[in-house]
């Protein structure tokens, strides 16, 4: 791609859903507090939702859930550690593929590093024109338009804005569909192939898609297309959705009640990978690489193989500077 830019200087704002500071009880019920009390995420009325959240959902989740990110915290949580390494990464690729010096920040929605201290930096550094780039490749009103809204919050604190371009969704761009079938046939080159490759992706109320998002259809296409670039017939692979949440149903099939019911149908061994995660983290790490293997394993499975996230292989950050550079072009 031949790049027309003019002489305004260009930053990039690499956004992920955020993590809490620390694997402790405290921490995690800040970041929940500050994630669940986002109308684009739970939609109760507030009224309703507020004694529930505070009363039940934050004390009793808080202290569980900060046992399951200490299983997975390596100095710091994976999400920021793999968010930092992508954007030092696509930060490099942008100058060296397109000659663009553009700074590069990580940003998370809910805790840190912030939106409004990331955007802060980059007007710092000279910054006029900000692409955001949210790290969802199916778009969802839970996700991206949660950025949107963080990202516009933000701008209002600001007198001196500045000029702001956003990646909507890129569930069925060439490169990500060859990141993800790339993926799969290196795990498969090191160790075999199992009898069904399940694609789980993060689930959402039924509601919400009833209402108009979009997402279980992006997740259809990315699966449809993953599927037909490896060549895979019907019955070789399954898409799923996971870490549903609260009582209502969300999408389905359930990704644990999938797995546990398929040995009994004489599937024993299961490659599974999670395209809807950019990075890997608490949903990929702990609930699908070692809960639900469990789920598997307990039900008769006998083989189960985790596909980590794209996280910063070269593909995935050659694909992350080819969505920035369409942003760019022209502007
Ligand atoms: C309450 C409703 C939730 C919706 C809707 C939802 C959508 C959604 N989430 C992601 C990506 C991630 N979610 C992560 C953790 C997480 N998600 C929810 C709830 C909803 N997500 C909760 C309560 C949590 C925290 C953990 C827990 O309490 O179980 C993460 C991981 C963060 C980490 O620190 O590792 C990611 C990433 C997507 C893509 C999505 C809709 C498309
Ligand atoms: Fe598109
Ligand atoms: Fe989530």
């Amino acid at each position: 791609m031949d790049l027309q830019l003019e002489t305004q200087k260009y930053g990039v704002l690499l956004v992920n859903l955020g993590t809490p500071d620390e694997p402790t009880a405290s921490a995690v019920r800040r970041y929940l507090k500050q994630f669940l009390s986002d109308k684009r995420v739970v939609d109760v009325p507030r009224p309703i939702w507020w004694p529930v959240l505070n009363g039940i959902i934050l004390p009793i989740r808080s202290p569980k859930v900060a046992k399951a990110y200490q299983t997975i915290w390596q100095d710091d949580s994976p999400l920021r550690t793999i968010g930092q390494a992508q954007a030092s990464a696509l930060q490099q690729r942008l100058l060296i593929d397109f000659g663009i010096d553009c700074p590069v920040e990580l940003a998370m929605t809910y805790g840190n590093p912030s939106i409004p201290d990331a955007m802060a930096r980059l007007q710092q550094a000279g910054v006029e024109r900000i692409v955001v780039m949210p790290m969802y490749p199916q778009y969802s009103a839970t996700t991206t338009a949660s950025v949107a809204d963080a990202v516009n919050a933000a701008v209002a604190n600001i007198r001196h804005i500045p000029e702001l371009r956003m990646v909507h969704h890129y569930y069925h761009h060439p490169l990500y569909i060859k990141a993800l079938a790339g993926s799969v046939k290196s795990h498969w080159q090191q160790h075999g192939r199992s009898d069904l490759l399940m694609m789980s992706f993060h689930g959402i109320p039924q509601r919400y898609a009833k209402l108009g998002d979009p997402y279980p259809k992006h997740c259809e296409a990315t699966a449809e297309a993953v599927a037909n670039a490896l060549e895979l017939k019907p019955e070789q692979w399954q898409l799923t959705y996971q870490s549903r949440f609260g009582r209502e149903p969300w999408l389905q099939p359930y990704t644990d009640e999938t797995l546990e019911s398929l040995p009994a149908k004489g599937t024993k061994s299961v490659d599974i990978m999670c395209p809807a995660f950019a990075a890997d983290c608490l949903e990929t790490l702990e609930e699908i690489a070692e809960e639900n293997k469990e789920v598997f394993v307990e039900a008769g499975g006998e083989q189960y193989r985790y596909i980590g996230a794209l996280n910063d292989s070269p593909c995935h950050i050659k694909l992350l500077s080819v969505l920035v550079a369409e942003q760019l072009n022209g502007w």
